[in-house]
């Protein structure tokens, strides 16, 4: 009785804030060792307060406690032989968190750390940043914890051979449609498409996306995390006044997304002085030479360190997290989740960094993200920076469907006009909910409002 009463006494942003703990709190019961998915949860339930507010017939439809608990995860044995002819085994995962707008659509990540936490934050994530994009595609991820390093190219083949074995069983162009993540390139998507191929017994282009050009890919994918990332902080600084001319910019990573992103911010006339891999990071004051960490990365298959056999003038440092020392206007963590630690995000803070923009999933710790929203950094969050990846895999989809190939202007046009769209959805939405500046509440009510209302319209499923 006395909790009826204190419950009616609340104001609607107490109740709203109370909603928004317990159903947290019950999260974190059910879950409490998956960290990377609780601090996934707790970014996005902590932009939501005005939402409930505003609209309470979230609270009233069991929308938080829905959109947080995947509609399904897939786990399963990946059985391999290894090129001694010894059994492997690896274990894979699907994670398919939300179908409200769209098929589940998102990437696959082969790396050693990949466990439910982690696919089930990067599947959270996908559902919002699916939404950003305006495109009809619902929230999926997943991946196995193989670890690609080492292994041979004919290792790599019948790994992804027996992984999509399984995965075929739960996947198709109108279901649940995979792309590249971490580990997971062209390569290893023709090897699952060829394989799903086979036990189909018929050619589905639209059931992966990230397919090589001759096969049903579209052009711009390999280009367009990277390129979307730029095009977001070229949104960013106009609205300072600035631009990327000129400017100083450190990319961590070396992989598919900090490539083009180097690529893209060099042609707009910024200055990239330094990039990384799991060893270490390369320093080139005069500007990293991008056709080189292309040779290096792409065709090579070799560690970042090799750069110096090209320019001897640029400097190598064992370990990852110094790169953040060094002094930059804008900061592109491209390479992986909670890379940006507080002592990194005040190392940056410390050299005058003025925008920090995340190409890479949740590559900043909340602690990290505190450092620079109270510091006036201009923060870009994952969710709307790098979503220029799926939209295109969407725009593959799209081309597949109509059996019809657009030109890179075209698609790079669309992406352009995406991130624009992005950018300034998230900058309206943090606006109207009184959160005028904060691009991760803008991201994710944005993000957020179009799930819930479709899954109103839906029912109680
Ligand atoms: N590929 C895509 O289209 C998209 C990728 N992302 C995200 O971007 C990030 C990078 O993905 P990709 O470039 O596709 O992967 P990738 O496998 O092509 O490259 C990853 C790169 O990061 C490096 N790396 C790994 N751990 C590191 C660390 N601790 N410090 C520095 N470098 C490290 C690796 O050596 C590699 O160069 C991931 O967080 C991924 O989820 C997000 C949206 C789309
Ligand atoms: O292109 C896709 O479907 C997935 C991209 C992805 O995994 C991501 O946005 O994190």
């Amino acid at each position: 009785m006395m909790d009826l009463i204190k419950k009616n006494s609340l104001t609607d942003e107490q109740k709203a804030k109370e909603y928004l703990k317990n159903v947290y709190a019950t999260i974190k019961h059910r879950d409490p060792h998956e960290q990377e998915f609780l601090q996934s949860v707790k970014e996005i339930f902590e932009s939501l307060t005005p939402v409930f507010v505003k609209h309470p017939t979230y609270m009233e439809n069991g929308i938080l406690e829905r959109i947080a608990e995947p509609e399904r995860i897939i786990t399963f044995r990946v059985p391999w032989v290894d090129d001694y002819g010894k059994v492997q085994v690896n274990r894979g995962y699907r994670v398919q968190f939300n179908s409200a707008i769209g098929p589940y659509k998102g990437g696959l990540r082969f790396h050693p750390s990949v466990n439910a936490s982690i696919v089930k934050f990067l599947g959270l994530q996908q559902i919002f940043k699916n939404s950003l994009t305006g495109q009809p595609i619902g929230g999926g991820k997943g991946g196995a914890d193989f670890d690609p390093k080492g292994k041979t190219d004919a290792e790599i083949r019948r790994f992804c051979q027996s992984f999509m074995t399984e995965l075929s069983k739960h996947i198709g162009p109108d279901i649940d449609i995979p792309a590249g993540d971490i580990g997971v390139g062209a390569k290893e998507i023709g090897y699952m498409f060829g394989q799903y191929k086979r036990l189909q017994g018929r050619f589905e282009a639209g059931v992966l996306t990230g397919k090589g050009l001759g096969y049903g890919g579209s052009i711009g994918r390999k280009e367009a995390t990277g390129y979307g990332t730029i095009y977001f902080v070229q949104e960013m600084l106009k609205d300072q006044d600035m631009s990327l001319e000129n400017c100083t910019v450190v990319v961590s990573g070396s992989g598919n997304v900090s490539i083009y992103a180097i690529e893209k911010a060099i042609s707009l006339g910024a200055k990239v002085v330094a990039c990384s891999d799991s060893c270490g990071y390369i320093y080139d004051e005069n500007g990293i030479n991008v056709e080189t960490v292309k040779q290096i990365k792409e065709v090579n298959n070799d560690r970042i360190s090799s750069y110096l056999q090209f320019h001897p003038e640029a400097k190598y440092f064992d370990g990852c997290s110094g790169i953040w020392s060094i002094p930059c206007d804008v900061a592109l963590p491209c390479a992986t989740q909670n890379e940006i630690d507080q002592d990194s995000a005040n190392q940056l803070l410390d050299n005058g960094v003025k925008i920090v923009a995340e190409g890479a999933n949740m590559p900043s710790t909340a602690e990290a993200i505190r450092v620079f929203q109270s510091n006036n950094v201009l923060f870009g969050p994952a969710k709307a920076v790098n979503a220029g990846g799926v939209a295109v895999s969407s725009l593959e989809m799209a081309q597949n469907s109509m059996r019809m190939a657009w030109s890179f202007e075209e698609v790079d046009q669309k992406l352009h006009e995406i991130m624009k769209n992005i950018y300034n959805n998230c900058v309206t939405a943090a606006k109207d909910y009184g959160q005028e500046g904060n691009l991760i509440a803008g991201a994710n009510i944005s993000g957020f409002i179009k799930v819930a209302d479709a899954m109103i319209d839906q029912g109680i499923i």
